[in-house]
């Protein structure tokens, strides 16, 4: 295995090298990139309207363009005003004036993720890769697809199925760390802190048969938690770097000389990234060569030392071995899946249970009506857990969990870009800035392209006049036609919380069953209400997460949370 981590690009290291020359060579590329794309913005002939037809909103400067805006940690307004003010497909300015374009129109985002799939890529992939392996996440075109083929029967529903024991095993010592904590009345407690806590807990058990955390301590113990806590607020903070500069230095740069720099680099931000990125693959290998050990051994030896062997881990590595020579996939991209699960998974799915708890503290008769559905159904199955198609099956359960991911998707943009010139064309016309309609857009090669899953969600054209308000009610009727009609590309109920096309999340069933075992045991057994005094803000970062207002150094969500048969 170590022969494996030597060919990690992350891991080497050069000392000799000329910085002038290193200098110059990036002052090249940036010119000559600055030149490429006015080249390509005034392109004339192409069909469909260009870029520069589109209404878009003034830029906050030649060098930024509209990203900070859109980036913006308090951008929900920026994307409203969007939408109000341009419709649908919306000219957006990166960086050096590039025009890109902005987007929640269906049948240009069913182009980009389905029709085209191949064409748009997240610009992502290479720093990606670097972050996490070469796994699902990072990889495009034949090699994506081939790993999806392999990894799509791992999330079937007869494994979610198989995984209800591992869930309530972790949901049960939820409940004891949480009924520990308000037995003798109700406390303020910091839910997103129990969530992320919960969230790695089950993907670290069903995921791979590994405990990270045994719930018990005030704070986590095991190094991992620590490290995937602080990870996504830490790429946050690269910022600017992690789109534009970091993309641009893969491309132009041998891995030896941007790895030299990256290391004089005085930016400890940066660095800490580096060190998490090298920890979480080292723990991955470690966990990997045990299973691999434990399955080498047979299915008794799994079961003895690795738990049932039920987990996505143990699943993935028979199916491995069970698959085509030319199906199979490299030790390599199955130990990047692992990361990969865990960072996708983590941060999306413990924001999602967060929100629906600070929802549930904002609506208490909603949060009494959910209590009873649960209670009613444990009676019937005398106290029992519910089953897989039991719990699936609770109506106001199952509408909270979509009305809370569909107004609220955890994940409110995604990024593509375009790899050839192609024409994007729009479900209805929207108004040029010269006064004509705009059918189809062009969008030359290398332009980027905003998917506003937020944006396509809160629709009031699609989903009617009180699409801004939270009603888990929608769901239990009929819903409008409009939305019915509309094409939404997205996998899951007319929503692009989980996007659509070959892209898609893979793990969309695992984290509503995990939303739905852990919301039904909490609201079964406690109440949840505000805090007096303090007022919780949801930051637009990367993946939504709550601030108390005056003090958003730290994410948090503190609640009031007390028994629910104390009285
Ligand atoms: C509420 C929870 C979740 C949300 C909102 C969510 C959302 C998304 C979105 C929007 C994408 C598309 C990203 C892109 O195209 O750039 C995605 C991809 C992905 N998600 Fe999720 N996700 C959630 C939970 C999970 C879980 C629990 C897992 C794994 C157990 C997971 C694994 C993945 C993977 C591996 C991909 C990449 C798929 C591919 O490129 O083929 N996600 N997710």
């Amino acid at each position: 295995m170590s022969d494996f981590l030597s060919h990690l690009p992350h891991l080497n290291v050069i000392h000799d090298l000329n910085y002038a020359s290193v200098l110059r060579g990036v002052a090249v590329a940036l010119l000559s990139i600055v030149l490429w794309n006015s080249f390509y913005n005034r392109r004339k002939v192409h069909p469909g309207s260009s870029l520069g037809q589109l209404p878009g909103p003034p830029v906050q400067g030649f060098v930024t363009g509209n990203v900070k805006q859109l980036h913006n940690l308090r951008g929900w307004e920026f994307h409203r005003h969007l939408a109000e003010e341009y419709g649908p497909a919306v000219q957006l300015k990166e960086p050096f004036g590039k025009k890109g374009l902005y987007t929640f129109d269906p049948i240009a985002m069913h182009q980009v993720l389905v029709k085209d799939g191949s064409l748009f890529q997240p610009p992502r992939l290479e720093s990606g890769a670097l972050l996490l392996g070469k796994g699902l996440l990072n990889t495009a075109g034949e090699h994506h697809r081939k790993q999806r083929k392999m990894l799509n029967p791992v999330f079937s529903i007869a494994h979610m199925r198989s995984m209800m024991p591992i869930f309530y095993d972790v949901v049960d010592q939820l409940k004891s760390a949480l009924t520990h904590r308000v037995q003798s009345g109700p406390q303020e407690i910091d839910l997103l802190g129990w969530m992320a806590r919960t969230a790695l807990e089950l993907i670290g058990q069903s995921g791979f048969g590994y405990s990270f955390d045994n719930m018990v301590d005030d704070v986590p113990k095991h190094k991992y938690s620590m490290v995937i806590k602080d990870l996504v607020p830490k790429l946050g903070r690269l910022g600017f770097a992690r789109f534009y500069i970091l993309p641009l230095a893969i491309k132009l740069l041998p891995t030896n000389v941007r790895t030299f720099i990256m290391n004089i680099t005085p930016w400890k931000n940066l660095h800490d990234v580096r060190d998490m990125a090298n920890y979480m693959h080292e723990l991955s290998v470690e966990i990997y060569e045990e299973k691999k050990r434990a399955l080498g051994e047979g299915e008794e030896s799994v079961v003895k030392q690795i738990g049932q062997g039920k987990d996505l881990l143990s699943i993935m590595m028979r199916e491995n071995m069970k698959a085509d020579t030319q199906d199979k996939l490299p030790e390599e991209e199955i130990i990047a899946q692992m990361s990969t699960f865990t960072f996708a998974a983590m941060d999306t799915t413990s924001s999602a249970m967060s929100r629906i708890l600070h929802l549930l503290a904002l609506h208490p008769a909603v949060q009494d009506k959910l209590r009873q559905e649960i209670i009613e159904a444990r009676k019937e199955r005398q106290g029992e857990n519910l089953s897989y198609d039991e719990l699936v099956a609770l109506p106001y359960l199952d509408a909270v969990c979509r009305e809370t991911l569909r107004l609220y998707a955890p994940v409110a943009t995604l990024m593509r870009k375009a790899r050839e010139d192609t024409v994007l064309p729009l479900s209805r016309p929207v108004r040029g800035v010269d006064g004509k309609d705009v059918t189809e857009v062009f969008i030359p090669r290398g332009s980027r392209v905003w998917l506003s899953l937020l944006n396509a969600n809160r629709s009031s054209e699609l989903w009617g006049p009180d699409a801004m308000e939270w009603k888990p009610e929608r769901w239990l009727s009929p819903l409008p036609e409009s939305i019915m009609d509309s094409k939404i590309p997205g996998i899951y109920s007319h929503l692009m919380t989980f996007s659509g096309g070959t892209r898609s999340c893979i793990g969309f069933k695992f984290s509503q069953l995990e939303m739905k075992v852990v919301i039904a045991m909490l609201a079964e057994n406690f109440k949840f209400s505000l805090p007096p005094g303090k007022e919780i803000y949801w930051q637009m970062s990367g993946i939504a997460s709550p601030v108390i207002v005056g003090d958003d150094r730290h994410t948090k969500l503190p609640l009031i949370v007390e028994l629910a048969n104390s009285q």
